[in-house]
C-alpha cells in the first residue's frame, strides 16, 4: 500500500516561479582568521533537490550550519523561509542531518524518535518513520549499542520525522554500505517526489548525480559552479594524461600541466583527443598511462583554472 508523503510542503502560488527557502546573499565566515566562506551568493529553491558537492574543507558544512541558523555569519545575510534563521518558528519547518551526529547512548531508538518528535506540532507516526528507514528491527536497542551505519540511518530518520519542508543531509551515507547508501537515496528520492525540498552536500558526484537536479560546487570557500548534474558532470569529468617527454606543443582541451619527478601530467576532460594529438603531431613520448582523476583531483584543477 503507499505510504502518505514524509513532507507537508505549503506551494500557495504553483503557476508562480518557485519560491526561495533559503538563501545565503554576499556571506562571509571566519574562523579565527580563516576564511570558510568567501562573499557566497546562494539558494535553494522550493521542491528542488539540490546537491552541494566540494572536496575537504570547501565550505558545506559551514554553510549548512548558517542556513540552519547553528552559526552566525561573519558579514552578509542568510534567510531560511524569508527570515531569521535562528528563529525557532522557522527552524520548524526544516529537518537536518548534520555531519556529525552525537546521539544520547542509554536512549532507545524509539525513546530518541519520540524525543526529537515533541519538538513538532504534527511529527510523523513513529513506527512509520522507523519501517521506511528499516530500523524497525532496531527500536529496543540503545543508541550507544548501534553499528556506526545504524546509527547513520536514525540520524537521517530524525531529519524527517517533523515533517519538514526543507531538508539538509550533511553527507547523510557517509559510514553505509552500498545496500543501505541505495535504500537512503530511494527515501529522500520518495521525500522529493512528495514535494519536499532538499539540500545534499556530498563528496561523491555518484551520490548527487543519483539524486539532485542542480548542483552547486564548493571550492576554498567560493561558488564555484552552479549547474544541472549534466553539466557539472561535463566539467569534472577530467582524466589525466601522464607521460615523458620534452617541451610540449600548445596541446587542445589541457585544462592544466604539471612536471614532477621527469613526468608531464596533463589534466583534460578529452583524453583520447589528446592521445591522437600527440601522435599527430609527431611528439616523442614514453611511458604514457591515461587515468580519470577522482573527484577531489578534478574540484582542484577547476578551482586552479
Ligand atoms: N569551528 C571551526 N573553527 C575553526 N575552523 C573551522 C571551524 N569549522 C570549520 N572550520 C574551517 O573552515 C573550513 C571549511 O570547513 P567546512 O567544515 O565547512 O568544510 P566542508 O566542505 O564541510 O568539509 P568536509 O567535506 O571535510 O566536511 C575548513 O578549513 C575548516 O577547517
Amino acid at each position: 500500500m503507499p505510504q502518505a508523503p514524509l513532507a507537508a510542503p505549503d506551494r500557495t502560488s504553483p503557476a508562480a516561479e518557485p519560491a526561495v527557502v533559503a538563501r545565503a546573499v554576499g556571506v562571509t565566515r571566519r574562523y579565527a582568521g580563516h576564511t570558510a566562506l568567501d562573499s557566497v551568493d546562494f539558494e535553494i529553491r522550493e521542491g528542488e533537490l539540490l546537491g552541494l558537492l566540494g572536496p575537504n574543507g570547501a565550505g558545506k558544512s559551514t554553510l549548512v550550519n548558517l542556513l540552519t541558523g547553528l552559526r552566525q555569519v561573519t558579514s552578509g545575510r542568510c534567510e531560511l523561509f524569508g527570515g531569521d534563521p535562528r528563529r525557532p518558528e522557522n527552524r520548524l519547518r526544516i529537518g537536518v542531518t548534520p555531519q556529525e551526529t552525537g546521539l544520547p547512548e542509554t536512549l532507545r531508538v524509539t525513546e530518541v524518535v519520540d524525543f526529537v518528535a515533541a519538538h513538532y506540532p504534527d511529527p510523523v507516526d513513529r513506527g512509520e518513520l522507523l519501517d521506511r528507514f528499516g530500523l524497525t528491527p532496531l527500536a529496543r536497542r540503545q543508541t550507544g549499542g548501534l553499528s556506526g551505519g545504524e546509527k547513520r540511518r536514525l540520524a537521517v530518520a530524525l531529519a524527517f520525522v517533523g515533517r519538514p519542508r526543507l531538508v539538509f543531509l550533511d553527507e547523510p551515507t557517509t559510514g553505509l554500505d552500498v545496500e543501505a547508501r541505495k535504500a537512503l537515496w530511494d527515501r529522500v528520492a520518495e521525500f522529493h517526489a512528495g514535494g519536499g525540498t532538499v539540500l545534499l552536500t556530498s563528496h561523491y558526484l555518484e551520490e548527487v548525480e543519483a539524486l539532485a537536479e542542480r548542483v552547486v560546487v564548493l571550492g576554498r570557500g567560493r561558488v564555484l559552479a552552479d549547474d544541472t548534474v549534466a553539466a557539472i558532470r561535463g566539467l569534472v569529468d577530467v582524466h589525466r594524461v601522464s607521460l615523458v617527454a620534452g617541451e610540449l606543443p600548445r596541446l587542445p582541451g589541457v585544462v592544466s600541466e604539471r612536471r614532477e619527478d621527469g613526468r608531464v601530467h596533463l589534466m583534460t576532460t578529452d583524453p583520447d583527443r589528446l592521445v591522437r594529438e600527440l601522435v599527430t603531431r609527431g611528439v616523442d613520448f614514453s611511458g604514457l598511462e591515461v587515468r580519470p582523476t577522482s573527484l577531489e583531483e578534478a574540484f582542484l584543477t577547476i578551482a586552479g583554472s
